[in-house]
């Protein structure tokens, strides 16, 4: 099939169209000599794809040589893909340099591919970042479907994430909402007027549940670890988030990944080696305080279970039974699961919260009808507590409706078939990628009606109607926390965290926009507002419940 190869037109626009990645895409830039080269290896291996093959494939865009779709993935690819799925349908096929992939914004499909295909459809790609950042892929949010991923997630459901483990941090979540009340009271009483950058409050909020919980300290605020373990535990999850987020082209056309002229991998390389120092000194810690200790748990002649309950999750993971008779989980299997729970518990419910109070603050009249239910729920004599979240049904109702026009994962986190299949008789090939577009999939005109109109209110299920569902129903029209085996383990510990972070602030503050609303996103493995929201709050509650 692959003959003499003259400067036909297809292979100029193969040149062509390399030329303009160079130009285009952040990662490569390389040599002409090396180009060409490369380029030819690879538009041989185009040549010999079958085309008996791709007729049978779901309906997409026309492809170009070698790079196939990528050309046409911007900065915002749920974007892009949403407006393949308008023009192709509820199915599309692209091809992305080396690989095969779908995508879709569509509930039957994505129930077809969550549900009734879910053992087909649940693995991993085994990307770079994958690779250097979870431990080569030995975690669970990232791992192929296998024995070891059934293994570490077994051990997050039934060791980390169980509603008695959850419920033992109770106190310690009660601590930190009050610690973030505290925060932006500060700012709206010293220096009346003062901003807050929001995205910070938020952040700490997460980050200190999260490491209280996982860890056992607070890394902002009074109880804090130390300003410079903070910041250095800051910078490195930020990296962390970057570099998982970075569509790298090297995953898609491997035969130039040494380039790597940006040195997106040495990158990935340099934060594992700090994230794992880092893991390392933290299971140190803990070793010794369990050694001085003594044994297992704390002091105190406290029963053994209640004192199982005050595990964090580090003590926890240092306690199980290894696989294979062994004593004690692997040193990297423990680091593989601490990673999991900073990167997978902070940043989605601090993104989350942001874009709540980003979405509410620009809508008044929802932020009235918020503060209205408050006060008949809570009152004005009491802060809110875990008890009274259940009650809130505008609340969850303005949560639903963020996840509908801001999910924390676009794309979920992508999938991988583990072989062959079809959907409505379309072909699709073993490792397709699979990206759900769950942005697409609320912005979807032919699911939901205003499409780009933040209107809680589409969520009411009337009075008596019961209490509003957060994760998503069975018409799978709304899918925060995905659905089948990879569905969040986290998602209740979630919904927590953004219920009682908006509660408080809503409750207990009135919000002023400062300037423009601007509600532009940034892709990425969660998906930020472009800009930290900044707001003005004054406090609108009796004084001594902030004190
Ligand atoms: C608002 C908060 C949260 C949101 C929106 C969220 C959303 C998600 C989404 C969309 C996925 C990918 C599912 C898929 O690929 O099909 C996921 C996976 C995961 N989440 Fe969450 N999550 C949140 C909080 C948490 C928390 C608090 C934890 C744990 C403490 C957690 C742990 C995980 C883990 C371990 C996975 C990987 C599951 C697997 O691959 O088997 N998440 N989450």
């Amino acid at each position: 099939m692959a003959g003499p190869l003259h400067l036909t037109p297809r292979l100029t626009l193969t040149l062509v169209c390399l030329a303009s990645i160079f130009l285009s895409f952040p990662y490569l830039s390389i040599p002409t000599s090396l180009a060409c080269p490369l380029a030819l290896l690879a538009f041989l291996c185009f040549l010999r794809r079958s085309p008996a093959v791709t007729q049978r494939l779901p309906p997409g865009p026309p492809q170009w040589p070698i790079v196939g779709n990528l050309l046409q993935l911007g900065h915002l690819p749920h974007r892009d893909l949403s407006s393949l799925s308008q023009r192709y349908g509820p199915l599309v096929y692209l091809r992305l340099g080396n690989v095969d992939a779908i995508t879709t914004d569509d509930p039957s499909i994505i129930r077809e591919i969550l549900l009734h295909q879910d053992e087909v459809f649940a693995s991993r790609p085994r990307t770079l970042a994958a690779v250097h950042l979870a431990y080569g892929c030995g975690d669970v949010a990232l791992a192929p479907l296998g024995p070891r991923w059934k293994r570490m997630r077994r051990i997050c459901m039934e060791h980390l994430l169980t509603t008695r483990r959850l419920d033992s941090f109770a106190r310690h979540r009660a601590d930190e909402s009050m610690h973030l009340v505290r925060h932006v009271c500060s700012k709206c009483q010293d220096r009346k007027g003062e901003t807050i950058n929001l995205r910070e409050v938020l952040g700490a909020f997460s980050m200190n549940n999260v490491t209280r919980m996982l860890l056992g300290k607070q890394y902002f605020g009074a109880e804090a670890a130390g300003p410079q373990e903070a910041m250095e535990f800051m910078h490195i999850t930020h990296q962390l988030f970057w570099l998982l987020g970075v569509i790298y082209l090297g995953d898609y056309l491997p035969l130039w990944r040494w380039i790597d002229p940006y040195g997106c991998e040495r990158k990935m390389r340099e934060v594992e080696k700090r994230v794992d120092e880092f893991h390392t000194r933290i299971i140190r810690q803990h070793r010794k305080a369990r050694e001085e200790g003594g044994r297992t748990s704390r002091e105190g002649g406290v029963g053994a279970e209640e004192e199982e309950g005050e595990m964090d999750f580090v003590d926890v993971l240092l306690s199980l039974p290894g696989e294979d008779g062994k004593e004690h989980l692997d040193d990297v299997e423990i680091k593989a699961l601490i990673q999991d729970m900073i990167a997978a518990a902070t940043d989605t419910s601090a993104v989350t919260n942001e874009w709540a109070m980003a979405e509410v603050i620009n809508h008044p009249r929802v932020m009235r009808k918020v503060q209205q239910e408050l006060d008949e729920v809570v009152g004005h004599e009491r802060m809110v507590s875990e008890s009274d979240l259940g009650s809130l049904n505008y609340l969850r109702c303005v949560v639903r409706e963020t996840f509908r026009m801001h999910p924390a994962g676009p794309f979920l986190i992508p999938h991988e078939s583990i072989r062959e299949t079809t959907i409505r008789g379309y072909y699709i090939p073993a490792k397709t990628r699979v990206f759900i577009n769950t942005h697409g999939l609320g912005r979807n005109p032919r699911v939901w009606e205003d499409v780009e109109e933040f209107r809680p209110e589409r969520h009411w299920l009337g009075e008596g109607g019961g209490r509003v569902e957060i994760s998503h129903g069975s018409d799978f029209k709304i899918l925060p926390f995905s659905a089948g085996k990879r569905k969040c383990p986290g998602a209740p510990l979630g919904v927590t965290l953004v219920l009682m972070a908006l509660a408080r602030l809503f409750h207990c503050f009135e919000w002023e926009q400062v300037g423009q609303a601007d509600m532009e996103e940034v892709y990425g493995m969660t998906m930020p507002k472009a800009k930290p929201l900044i707001a003005i709050a004054s406090p609108r509650l009796p004084a001594h419940l902030y004190s």
